[in-house]
């Protein structure tokens, strides 16, 4: 679970947030919605510590979001941001780097189910197109062992078909905890629960 209490958020005299509650539960896809600037991208930010709010508690399964925890919190997340630009040539080497505990099983099949052919696991990123390069990373997010996923706009560079194959992939994570920022009407109504900001 992920909640937020009296966040107070601003970047110089831009104001995001002055009293921000909400809690995405455990177990469910959580949408955060609403126009650009709003501040959905900012709320993936604070979930992550790299944007520190001014006021306001932010927990995550429990843990305070505070300089000693962040690592411990950082540790349970997976990111997929809304620009990619990734350290690595493909798909491999970006397992190597991750260095953890993943299932190319998992990944594959991730891939297949997103539309995309075997090969994108080996081709080079700098081939991709931008709506294959972010599926084959919430394909590698959605594989990884973590039990929160934060996906930044996931439907920014897809076509209508491909955003259906990620509704399914995404309905099927059953036990994960999703928070997705969107203003795709069809993706938000595929979210177990909406905040609108
Ligand atoms: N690093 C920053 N420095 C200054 N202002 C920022 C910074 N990051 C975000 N902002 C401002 O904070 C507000 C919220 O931005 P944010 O990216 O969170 O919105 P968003 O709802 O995700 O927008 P979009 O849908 O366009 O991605 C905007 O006014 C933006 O200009």
């Amino acid at each position: 679970m992920i909640e937020f209490e009296g966040v107070c958020l601003s970047f110089g005299a831009v104001s995001v947030f002055e009293d921000l509650s909400f809690h995405a539960d455990a177990g469910l896809h959580t949408c955060l919605s609403g126009l650009s600037g709003k501040g959905k991208s900012s709320i993936l930010k604070m979930v992550q510590g790299f944007v520190v709010p001014e006021k306001g508690d932010i927990l995550v399964d429990g843990l305070e979001l505070n300089p000693e925890n962040v690592k411990a919190i950082r540790s349970k997340l997976a990111f997929a941001p809304q620009n990619i630009n990734l350290p690595v040539k493909n798909g491999k080497e970006l397992v190597e780097l991750i260095g953890e505990d993943l299932s190319e099983d998992l990944i594959m099949r991730n891939i297949g189910f997103l539309g995309l052919s075997s090969d994108m696991f080996n081709r080079s990123f700098d081939e991709m197109s931008g709506g294959q390069k972010q599926r084959v990373v919430i394909a590698f997010c959605l594989a990884l062992p973590r039990q929160i996923v934060l996906l930044d706009e996931p439907t920014a560079s897809l076509d209508d078909e491909s955003i259906d194959h990620l509704i399914r992939l995404v309905a099927g994570q059953k036990g994960k905890t999703i928070v997705s920022a969107s203003h795709n009407q069809k993706w938000i109504n595929s979210a177990d629960e909406v905040i609108t900001l």
